[in-house]
């Protein structure tokens, strides 16, 4: 697929990963992604230097020839980035919002133009071509739009077509997913310190465990149940330790951890929607 040109407005966290991924891929070169934000020269200049892109703080010159623009600011700042694309973007241009929460129908709103949307929750992981993103396509978006998307991201991990109903689910499961098993792995790590393993020895062998049961649970057909019944001998190490994971209900923590955070996402979504009711 031939992309002349990728605009980024937004230069954090999301957005290197994205171009990490896409560059390192092969997918799009960094000579035809211009990056942007409001102030932050020296983030821009990391970014050129780090991947080859060009950074710049002149809009019309960030949207000029973009045959997509990636919105990779935080839904606060949805409106303020939004009205100012308003007179420079065109209906033949595609935009993909890696926002969470924020609705294609508000950013039709502040747009006030047919531009096709698709929104894209991606997560870290695309830096290292390991994604899990979900897209779903607005209204004006066709289906070559979704094929755009579907390339952008295939190329830094799989990607999933949801609603965009569902999209406040794969934001909470997906898109902070990776943070959840960092906060696990911190525990491990801790742990390990207090049990009294050097961190030379612990490193190694908390990472392997976790590739080892991510490969496990991709390349066998057991459910992670019997996976984990196969590892816990009645009696044994196993059964002591998630026995003190039950009583502090573990699982169910997840699980609301989950819930809170697609919630969470509903709410980043109608502070937006809120502005359109006033
Ligand atoms: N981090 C993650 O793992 C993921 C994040 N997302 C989504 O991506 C978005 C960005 O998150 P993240 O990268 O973590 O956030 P960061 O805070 O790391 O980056 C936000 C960027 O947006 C820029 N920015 C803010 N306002 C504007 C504006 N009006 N015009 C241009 N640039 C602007 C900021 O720079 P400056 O302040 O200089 O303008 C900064 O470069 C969020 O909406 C989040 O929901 C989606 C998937 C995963
Ligand atoms: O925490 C957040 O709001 C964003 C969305 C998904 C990951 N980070």
């Amino acid at each position: 697929m031939t992309i002349h040109k990728i605009a980024f407005l937004g230069a954090g966290s999301i957005a290197e990963a994205v171009i990490a991924g896409l560059t390192k891929a092969k997918a799009v070169d960094g000579r035809r992604i211009m990056v942007s934000n409001r102030s932050d020269s020296g983030r821009l200049a990391y970014l050129a230097q780090e991947y080859g892109v060009q950074g710049t703080h002149d809009k019309e010159e960030l949207l000029r020839g973009a045959d997509i623009v990636m919105l990779a600011m935080k839904p606060k700042d949805a409106a303020e980035a939004l009205l100012s694309l308003k007179d420079l973007i065109g209906e033949d241009q595609l935009l993909i919002s890696l926002m969470a929460g924020v609705s294609t129908s508000s950013m039709d709103q502040l747009l006030e133009k047919q531009i096709p949307i698709i929104r894209a929750m991606p997560n870290t992981s695309a830096a290292i071509l390991r994604s899990a993103t979900a897209i779903c396509p607005s209204a004006h978006a066709t289906e070559r739009h979704v094929e755009m998307a579907k390339y952008l991201f295939a190329a830094v991990g799989v990607v999933s077509v949801v609603t965009e109903e569902q999209m406040h689910a794969v934001t909470a499961l997906s898109g902070s997913g990776p943070a959840y098993i960092y906060f696990v792995v911190e525990a491990m790590e801790q742990a390990a310190r207090e049990i009294g393993l050097t961190e030379d020895i612990s490193k190694p062998l908390i990472l392997q465990t976790m590739i080892g049961a991510a490969e496990m649970l991709k390349l066998t057909p057991k459910h992670p149940s019997v996976l984990r019944k196969e590892i816990t001998s009645p009696g044994g190490t196993t059964q002591a330790g998630i026995e003190v994971l039950q009583s502090f209900e573990f699982q169910q923590a997840l699980v609301q951890c989950i819930s809170r955070a697609a919630e969470r996402s509903r709410e980043l979504g109608e502070t937006l929607e809120q502005l359109f009711k006033q």
